[in-house]
């Protein structure tokens, strides 16, 4: 393994030829060899490897990825004693540089006075708490606070599916009573209605799979001045790119994927590409570990006096990492990805998290599992992947990983 640092021995095996290239990578090419084993034995690894999928994420047997959850080592005391209460303000379309649209949902909490964010790719998951309606208000407020389904355009003036609008007519209405409600301009495209008049974003397809979550704490220097002290910019990055892959071709089966099949294939004519596999990131605001920018300056100072990130935190009397996830927990559930009461009929999906922080695999599952997280997909640094050709790098950065391998027991490679 020449191209890893030092730090990176013995734990990090090197990755399977062909060298994973930037814009090719998928989740499962982050997987590193399955055989290795993590050296610290006080940590027991969380996830078995055998839980990240060997190829296509969507298509494995998804028992496979079910998570051995009573293997988890429980750490209650680092959940808040209760979930906050959140709640959707508004969200908006963003049309990304690279193509795919994501949705930002803004929320508002009972515990910080913080804006918290939900970065949403794909048009499976949506707010329940940003959908449900509020007093007096009209449809065009509706559509204003973000709570439509479909396509917004110039003229349109129902926030409700097409489904339900003809409920209200009755009867399956003409295409222009349709048009009268909803109609697009001549410069816009219609809502992606199908020949039932479902649309798709109304559902969470299971044939995807459990979705792909990231948990993200807020970093100025790493994500917006470019810093390569740390590697959050890149993970960022990481996540959205992942999120924005396009769905494989479904896989004919029975039941429900038929559907979805069908509610795909219609996606692809009505947009004209493949629909992203999805996914969210919560972004929280919990700037250098929770202790905020202008004490991670002072921590940066105290870095380069010598002091390592973990040690730097502590002098300023900070806790080494300062953050808890019961908001994560709390907008994951309203954004209808948790499954607090699994039945053997209905186990629910879960989620597959994008992290190396085992703490973050506990601590989001809440302190009575509100949220079940069935994998841990690591995230390796980009030029580990590709010998230094990409991503961020430094001795800063080397420092800063070591020291998260070392004192924070992050681990990068699965399980
Ligand atoms: N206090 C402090 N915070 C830092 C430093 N470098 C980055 N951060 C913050 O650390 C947070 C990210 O935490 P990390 O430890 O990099 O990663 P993580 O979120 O625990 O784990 P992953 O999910 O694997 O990324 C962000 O809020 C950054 O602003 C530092 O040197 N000191």
């Amino acid at each position: 393994m020449p191209d890893f640092p030092a730090h990176a021995s013995p734990a990090f095996p090197p990755i399977s030829s062909p060298r994973p290239k930037h814009g090719d990578r998928t989740v499962s090419e982050l997987n590193l060899d399955r055989n290795s084993k993590h050296d610290d034995h006080s940590h027991p690894p969380l996830i078995s490897p055998a839980f990240t999928p060997p190829h296509t994420p969507f298509q494995d047997d998804k028992r496979q990825h079910t998570l051995p959850v009573e293997e988890l080592e429980r750490r209650p005391s680092n959940h808040l004693p209760e979930l906050p209460i959140v709640h959707c303000e508004v969200r908006a379309r963003i049309p990304t540089t690279t193509g795919q649209e994501m949705f930002l949902h803004l929320y508002h909490n009972n515990v910080d006075a913080k804006e918290h964010l939900a970065i949403v790719f794909g048009p499976h998951i949506r707010s329940k708490s940003l959908d449900a309606p509020r007093p007096g208000e009209t449809e065009r407020d509706r559509m204003i606070r973000g709570a439509y389904v479909g396509t917004l355009y110039p003229g349109r003036t129902s926030s409700r599916r097409v489904q339900e609008i003809q409920k209200e007519a009755g009867a399956r209405p003409s295409a222009g009573y349709l048009s009268g409600l909803n109609g697009p301009t001549q410069h816009q495209p219609a809502p992606s209605v199908s020949d039932d008049g479902s649309e798709f974003d109304s559902i969470y397809p299971p044939s995807l799979g459990p979705p792909l979550v990231r948990i993200h704490s807020e970093c100025y220097t790493g994500e917006t001045v470019w810093s390569a002290r740390c590697d959050c910019g890149e993970q960022l990055d990481e996540a959205a790119r992942l999120m924005s892959l396009p769905i494989p071709t479904p896989v004919s089966t029975p039941g429900s994927e038929a559907s979805d099949e069908h509610q795909l294939q219609h996606q692809i004519q009505a947009n004209g590409k493949l629909p992203s596999c999805g996914g969210v990131i919560i972004y929280l605001r919990q700037e250098g570990r929770g202790i905020g920018l202008g004490e991670k300056l002072k921590a940066y100072n105290l870095q380069d006096l010598g002091h390592d990130t973990m040690e730097a935190n502590l002098l300023l009397r900070h806790p080494g990492d300062a953050r808890s996830y019961g908001l994560a927990t709390a907008m994951l559930l309203d954004l209808g990805l948790g499954n607090p009461n699994p039945t053997p009929e209905n186990p629910g999906l879960g989620i597959r998290l994008l992290t190396n922080n085992p703490e973050k695999v506990r601590a989001v599952e809440g302190r009575n599992r509100e949220v079940r997280v069935v994998e841990r997909v690591a995230m390796i640094p980009l030029a580990w992947q590709t010998g230094g050709k990409e991503g961020v790098q430094g001795k800063e950065l080397d420092k800063y990983l070591g020291t998260k391998i070392e004192k924070f027991k992050h681990m990068f490679a699965p399980g």
